[in-house]
């Protein structure tokens, strides 16, 4: 069996005259977190829906869980699910009854599903939530969607901009739901947030214009910028300071400081530098 949930090698599409996807490379390890991150229009779309069999490739390979992709038509790989940005869930069902619905849709034994459904609920944060889901917020309803998508309990969740439609509180709620299935899914999402994936994901991929311009274990791609020049130092001290006092705290108070070293590049500056300077 591969090491790997999701490899692509070439990947190419064509819409006309315009090529969405030019020779993509991608590795998405099993166990990873895998954020696919890329501007508008760099493909990150056409790509998961190649992977999904909702698109066909104009040549190169993909695989997934070890099944080739590209061609249509095509049945859908066992063990992957897939979350659309928003989630297309019934306003009148309750989050059980959401659930118990993906269930079935899925193919998951009732039996099964309903023992399922009250730790998706609680990893999901809406075990004390009642109501409907036409009442939720955003963030619930994402977070719900999420539960929907995990009830065939999936190798690989493929999800399309989770958190782009969220307040900063949904956001947090639901990098907090991706990073708990760290271990226990393989998750793929896209994303243009690069702060989020840089918080939750252990692995990276960035396309530019169709094609790959890093890919990595996020370490390694982070380790890819250049030093900004900045330094860093956490302090802790007795009471609330002015500037001032807490420079003097360095010198006279005792400060304790807890780290210091140089600030590294974030994902942001690694994108930007990559993007603007052209690298192949
Ligand atoms: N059905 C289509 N017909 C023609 N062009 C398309 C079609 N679908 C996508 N494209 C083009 O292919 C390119 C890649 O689009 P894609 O949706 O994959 O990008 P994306 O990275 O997902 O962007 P976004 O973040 O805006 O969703 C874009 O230039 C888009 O306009």
């Amino acid at each position: 069996m591969s090491d790997l949930a999701l490899s692509a090698t070439g990947l190419t599409k064509r819409y006309g005259e315009h090529t969405a996807l030019d020779g993509l490379n991608m590795s998405v390890p099993r166990g990873a977190i895998y954020g696919f991150i890329g501007s508008n229009g760099a493909g990150k779309t056409t790509t998961l829906r190649i992977a999904l069999s909702l698109a066909a490739a104009t040549s190169g390979t993909i695989t997934v869980l070890g099944i080739e992709r590209g061609t249509l038509p095509a049945p859908a790989v066992r063990g992957v699910s897939y979350l659309p940005d928003v989630p297309g869930l019934y306003p009148w069902l309750t989050a059980p009854e959401a659930l118990r619905l993906a269930g079935d849709i899925s193919g998951t034994p009732r039996d099964v599903t309903d023992a399922r459904i009250p730790a998706l609920l609680s990893t999901a944060g809406l075990a004390r939530v009642r109501g409907r889901v036409g009442g939720f917020s955003r963030g619930m309803t994402q977070r719900l969607g999420i539960a929907t998508a995990l009830i065939s309990a999936p190798e690989l969740l493929i999800l399309d901009e989770p958190t782009s439609a969220l307040d900063p509180l949904g956001r947090a709620d639901v990098l907090a739901l991706l990073a708990s299935l760290r271990g226990k899914t393989t998750v793929l999402f896209s994303s243009h947030l690069l702060a989020d994936v840089e918080r939750v994901c252990t692995h990276v991929g960035m396309i530019h214009n169709g094609a790959m311009i890093a890919e990595g274990p996020i370490a390694d791609v982070l380790a890819r910028g250049s030093a900004t020049g900045e330094y860093e130092v956490r302090l802790r001290l007795p009471g609330p300071e002015s500037e001032g006092a807490i420079r003097d705290a360095l010198a006279a108070q005792g400060a304790d400081i807890v780290s210091a070293g140089a600030v590294g590049a974030s994902l942001q500056d690694v994108y930007v530098e990559l993007t603007r300077g052209g690298a192949a």
